[in-house]
């Protein structure tokens, strides 16, 4: 009883910003590393039940690298990534596709399901909705060259078809999308997945997109995590970059807030998301956590 009682007092302090957010989608980039832990796994999936429950649309693009790499190394395959992508030739796509789509997106939806909310995973093929085109890297040389590096079967989204997506949200499910794109002649290509959802987030016009990694948020020092970045401008992402303080993983993290910004998405955070209800954190309440994004 008076557990309920403490819960159904949190549930009137979050009264205000429920009737914020109520109707608004927000896009929630669930990536590897947070992926990991069991108990973070039902935290953030029961966080993303609770925003259905109380109106608002989630919607889940995940990733799932560790276990991409753990499959590749089974076979025998190392892995190796230019600017934070997957070098992915024919057989690593292979790979990639039947890890994500194949177990990464139904063990999600089994998840949410169990929970009780209701799910239905898609992957950007599913009603057309990621095409894409053969992406090329910009990489520097030790030399200081920049080059253009041939990183196989990586794709850059060429066209976001969302109708799929909206049709699942206005029938009351969470979409729970895999990152895996269809070229022009039908060949599958590997997406980043912090990319496909600031992508599906411009699409489906979001308020908001949320990218949960495995750091407080974007540091200034990547040794010292009380140098957290609270707010960021996009003025100030390239020359981040060019100095080297922001790169590896990051980097397509902050790119994707980038495209979800010009593409008219209210706000854009990268949260923790070791810290079990970081979404409900940033959501519900006025100081918010990790580090936002903004034009
Ligand atoms: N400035 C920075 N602040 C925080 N992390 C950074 C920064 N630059 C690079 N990184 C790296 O980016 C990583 C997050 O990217 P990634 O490992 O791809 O995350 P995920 O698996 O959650 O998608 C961090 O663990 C950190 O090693
Ligand atoms: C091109 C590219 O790098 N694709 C990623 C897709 C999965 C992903 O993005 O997973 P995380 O969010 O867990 O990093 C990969 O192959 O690892």
């Amino acid at each position: 009883m008076l557990k309920a009682l403490e819960r159904a007092s949190v549930l009137v302090e979050a009264l205000p910003y429920i009737k914020k957010f109520y109707g608004k989608t927000v896009v929630i980039k669930y990536g590897g590393h947070a992926m990991i832990n069991p108990e973070l796994k039902e935290a953030v999936l029961t966080d993303a039940v609770l925003m259905k429950y109380v109106g608002m649309n989630p919607v889940i693009v995940h990733g799932g690298g560790p276990e991409i790499t753990g499959m590749l190394k089974r076979v025998g395959k190392e892995s190796r990534f230019v600017g934070g992508l997957r070098v992915t030739d024919a057989e690593t796509m292979e790979i990639v596709e039947m890890v994500l789509v194949g177990k990464i997106n139904k063990e999600i939806v089994t998840r949410i399901n169990r929970i009780g909310g209701r799910a239905v995973g898609l992957s950007g093929k599913d009603g057309d909705l990621f095409q894409a085109v053969k992406k090329y890297r910009k990489v520097r040389t030790p030399d200081g060259r920049d080059e253009v590096a041939d990183i196989g079967f990586v794709g850059d989204i060429s066209r976001v078809n969302s109708g799929i997506v909206s049709i699942v949200i206005n029938e009351g499910y969470i979409p729970v999308v895999a990152p895996v794109a269809v070229g022009a002649e039908g060949q599958s290509y590997n997406i980043n997945a912090d990319y496909a959802a600031g992508r599906l987030a411009a699409a489906l016009g979001a308020d908001k997109l949320v990218i949960l990694t495995d750091v407080e948020g974007i540091l200034a020092d990547r040794n010292d995590p009380a140098s957290i970045i609270s707010v960021l401008h996009l003025n100030e992402v390239a020359s981040l970059i060019e100095q080297g303080k922001i790169d590896g993983g990051m980097i397509p993290k902050v790119e994707c807030c980038t495209d979800a910004l010009a593409g008219g998405v209210n706000t854009t955070h990268i949260l923790d998301g070791r810290v079990p209800h970081s979404i409900l954190l940033e959501l519900f309440t006025d100081q918010g956590i990790g580090t936002m994004v903004q034009k």
